[in-house]
């Protein structure tokens, strides 16, 4: 008989150590060292003493969580949110906003001397974000309890799938301010919302969209009763049963330079209205593109920089993989009267030697993939025939590898910017400018 070898589990030594914070990673997890290892601390800052909790001990390197501060950082703050300690949402509110953008900037000037052994010397000012009740969307963890017969609703824990039951969240805009209070209120007064497994928010420009998933089918009488109540929430109710989401009579929205972007909840939208806004302009103004360009855009979405760049450009084809934005960009492209956008979709981790949109005389470049990056692509692209190359990051490690091919095709590094798109947060969202001199 086969003998089948199962891999030992590696018992994780829960003994708690004391270590010394050096620095920030990209994560913004404190960075130590601790008998030959590296060791990463959530929840401790720089020059910090901490007393922390081992969670996974490897080969190489220890991941450990604050226990204690012993001696603390003077950047060290009072979290705003009750729930900062147990929610995965904000991972560093206990670090002043005032050196969130330090450390992250740090952090990327790091991974350009790792991986292109590069030192940037051209960092533009970030773009802000107000500190709370930016986040436009966001998605709402749900779990029948069936001995209690209820459904209990929040954000997944940190690093768990666990529900944290949040009273109320600070970085969501305004307009959500009571949501958790008022959809439990909601979901719990009938049985037959036991079956929601998660909420959408949306804050578009024309309301609040609340996308309720569900796994068993909910009554009619039972929907409208929840669209009635919620109506007077101010809020769209949008169902999804899995297969087919409820049709709605007006799509929501966002305005970027007088261009109306109609989207589907399912199409990703920048999380972050404001700097969204302020990102779409300092890419206009880094780029600088004339009547004459022809411009490339890819992982393009609904047309988020395609559309603004072809009302300066003279034609932009977009590429991108989800089929559902590739039509809205279609048709956003369609509702706005701009003629000289074309889209295609695309998955753009293939082979692209039969790539259909591929132009030739395509000048100029603009990549904003998720955080994967876009090495298989750019690898397989001429970059020598691109002039200029924004690249819109949100994750430093793949920009920071990705720049390399960029920079060995002789394009330069002359602009690069922090765009704060989600503060308190270990997120790290850049915008880079390749120009070739
Ligand atoms: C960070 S979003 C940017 C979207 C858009 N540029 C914007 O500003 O709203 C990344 C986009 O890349 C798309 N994407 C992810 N993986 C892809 C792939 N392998 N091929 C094509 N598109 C992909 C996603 O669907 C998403 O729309």
């Amino acid at each position: 008989m086969a003998q089948i070898f199962r891999p030992k589990k590696r018992t994780v030594d829960k003994q708690a150590i004391e270590v010394k914070i050096h620095s920030l990673d990209h994560q913004g997890r404190g960075v130590a060292n601790h008998k030959g290892k590296v060791c990463f601390v959530e929840g401790a800052l720089v020059n910090e003493r901490v007393k922390a909790q081992v969670l996974q001990d490897k080969s190489k390197l220890i991941e450990a969580k604050t226990l204690q501060v012993i001696e603390p950082s003077n950047e060290r703050v009072m979290p705003f949110c009750r729930d900062n300690d147990i929610c995965g949402g904000c991972q560093t509110q206990h670090l002043a906003l005032s050196s969130q953008l330090f450390h992250k900037q740090q952090a990327v000037d790091k991974l350009f001397q790792k991986f292109s052994q590069y030192d940037v010397e051209c960092w533009q000012p970030a773009i802000e974000s107000k500190p709370k009740y930016y986040r436009r969307s966001a998605r709402i963890a749900c779990f029948y309890d069936k001995g209690n017969k209820l459904l209990k609703l929040g954000f997944r824990g940190f690093k768990s799938k666990k529900i944290v039951e949040v009273k109320n969240c600070q970085v969501l805009t305004g307009h959500f301010d009571n949501i958790f209070e008022d959809l439990r209120a909601l979901l719990n007064s009938r049985d037959g919302y036991c079956s929601v497994s998660h909420v959408q928010l949306c804050d578009a420009d024309n309301g609040q969209f609340v996308l309720l998933r569900h796994t068993k089918s909910i009554t009619a009488r039972d929907k409208d009763y929840l669209e009635e109540k919620s109506h007077v929430l101010g809020w769209k109710i949008v169902w999804d049963n899995g297969d087919k989401v409820s049709e709605l009579n007006e799509l929501p929205y966002y305005i970027a330079d007088d261009v109306r972007f109609n989207f589907t909840l399912d199409n990703f939208v920048q999380v972050n209205a404001e700097v969204n806004a302020a990102m779409l302009m300092q890419a206009l103004m880094w780029l600088e593109v004339s009547y004459s360009d022809r411009v490339l855009d890819l992982f393009c979405g609904i047309g988020n920089f395609s559309l603004l760049l072809a009302k300066r450009a003279n034609s932009v084809i977009g590429v991108e993989g989800s089929a559902s934005s590739v039509a809205m960009a279609k048709q956003n492209a369609q509702t706005n009267h701009i003629e000289n956008a074309e889209f295609h979709c695309f998955d753009l981790t293939q082979d692209m030697a039969q790539a259909p949109w591929f132009d030739q005389s395509a000048k100029v470049l603009v990549l904003d993939p998720s955080r994967t990056g876009a090495f298989g692509i750019l690898q397989q692209m001429p970059l020598t025939q691109f002039n200029k190359v924004l690249y819109v990051s949100c994750d430093p490690v793949t920009l920071a590898r990705d720049s390399k091919l960029l920079l060995d095709s002789g394009l330069s590094l002359v602009k690069v910017g922090l765009m704060n798109m989600f503060p308190h947060t270990g997120h790290i969202e850049t915008m880079a400018l390749f120009q070739r001199r």
